[in-house]
């Protein structure tokens, strides 16, 4: 069979499998966040920017660029109107039009220059959604808003992307849905810095130099989500393998023992050919010495074990060397044929007959009486006299007779023979009896 055996102690490929696989697991789940978070980086002098104050609500806020290469901008802020301010848009949609999707990362970066009096500046995300957005209107986009403290944005404040919420007097004064009213950030089209609500007047200098955004590649939650599936994956995977490798096997397995049965068919066979041709005398097809020598044990054997009686005749034909020498061994060999056939043809179905040698058989009667041997001796001799050949006639044999007394092969066969010689001296074509 080609199934190769794996030795004892040797791992194997599945097991190597689910080996790696479970190291791969445990590094994923120790693995620090930060080294498998992505960023996003936006350097604000690469997008155009505009410059807006509350005139347009009555206010007399000013606003101008002291370096716009640069992006540095300054706001003189005037107590005129309910919400003095300004701010600086930066259009990060750009030419393109394709807004920023931020709503895989989970903090946001800012290194933003002030001065000024204020403690807090504005910014805004604005996000871009068809259900709210009028293409004709910027101030339709939906204003995510964060409100930071200045101090720390010039060395790079962050800010969990969760703490930023929509501004109240964008949802109040669009009337926007609840089902709108959350946080957005996959189409963020402008990023607007603006100064904050505490501060009523003054002068302000702000640049915006840079933002990042960060975030895990994949949360935790689908971490462990995609190690749970990737494990029931590879079971089934591997237990599917095992399936079908069992299947293959089995297949093999099926036909090794259908090749092994055909062989032992064959074997038995042959077997058996040989056996028939150790048994048989090769001239008469007839039983031969070996062959016959079951047949007279087990007449010996019921003889000691039940009395039962058992008889044997061997016959011999008459005048046989004249009859070779007369007509050839050619001739004899086939009035040995002849005879065999006409012996073989009229014995009883539970009676054994065997060409014991030159011209002698031996007939053997089992559970057969001297009496009824005579009888059956006497017939057989009749038919053998009655045989026509077409070269030699006449062909008589002579028969002797004898019945087991005693659990002696030898002497039976002897007392047999004695009888076979009698029946020879007597004139030959005679049955005699001897016990
Ligand atoms: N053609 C042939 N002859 C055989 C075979 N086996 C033995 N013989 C011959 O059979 C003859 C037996 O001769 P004998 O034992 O003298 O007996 P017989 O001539 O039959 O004389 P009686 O038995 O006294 O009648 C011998 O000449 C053997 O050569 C055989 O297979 N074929």
């Amino acid at each position: 069979m080609s199934e190769v055996k794996q030795a004892p102690g040797k791992i194997s490929v599945v097991e190597w499998l689910l080996a790696v696989l479970a190291c791969i697991s445990v590094g994923l789940l120790l693995i620090p966040s930060d080294l498998i978070s992505r960023n996003k980086m936006l350097y604000a002098k690469d997008y155009p920017a505009h410059l807006y104050t509350d005139a347009s609500q009555g206010g007399q806020s000013e606003a101008s660029w002291v370096d716009q290469s640069n992006l540095k901008w300054q706001c003189r802020l005037e107590d005129k109107t309910l919400s003095p301010y300004c701010s600086m848009q930066l259009d990060v949609a750009g030419f393109s039009g394709q807004g920023l999707d931020l709503s895989d990362f989970e903090k946001m970066t800012v290194w933003l220059n002030y001065s000024g009096n204020a403690e807090f500046v504005r910014i805004y995300l604005r996000n871009r959604n068809p259900n709210y957005y009028r293409p004709e209107d910027i101030t339709s986009t939906k204003y995510n808003v964060v409100e930071v403290p200045v101090v720390e944005l010039a060395s790079g404040l962050t800010i969990e992307m969760d703490t930023i919420f929509v501004a109240d007097w964008w949802l109040s004064s669009r009337k926007i849905p609840l089902k709108y009213a959350h946080p957005e950030f996959n189409d963020i089209i402008y990023i607007e810095i603006q100064t904050g609500s505490q501060v009523r007047d003054g002068t302000h200098q702000l640049q915006l130099d840079r933002i990042e955004w960060s975030g895990a590649w994949i949360s935790q939650a689908d971490l462990y989500k995609l190690i749970i599936v990737v494990w029931i994956v590879c079971i089934f995977a591997i237990l599917l393998y095992r399936i079908v490798r069992l299947n293959i096997q089995l297949k093999h397995n099926q036909r090794y023992q259908s090749e092994l049965q055909s062989i032992n068919e064959l074997l038995n066979f042959k077997n058996k050919k040989f056996e028939d041709l150790a048994n048989t005398d090769q001239l008469t097809g007839l039983l031969n010495r070996l062959g016959i020598r079951e047949a007279l044990y087990q007449g010996q054997h019921k003889w000691k074990s039940e009395r039962q009686p058992f008889s044997f005749i061997l016959i011999d034909i008459d005048h046989f060397k004249k009859l070779n020498d007369t007509f050839g061994h050619d001739a004899g060999d086939s009035v040995l044929q002849a005879v065999a056939e006409t012996l073989s043809g009229n014995i009883r179905r539970t009676d054994f007959l065997a060409r014991w040698g030159g011209e002698e058989f031996l007939l053997v009667c089992p559970n057969t009486t001297l009496k009824e041997a005579e009888v059956v001796a006497e017939q057989l001799r009749q038919k053998v006299a009655a045989m026509e050949h077409p070269e030699v006639e006449p062909i008589t044999a002579s028969f002797g007779v004898s019945s087991m007394t005693e659990p002696d092969l030898k002497l039976l066969f002897k007392n047999a023979d004695n009888a076979l010689y009698q029946a020879k001296s007597a004139g030959r074509n005679k049955v005699v009896c001897n016990i």
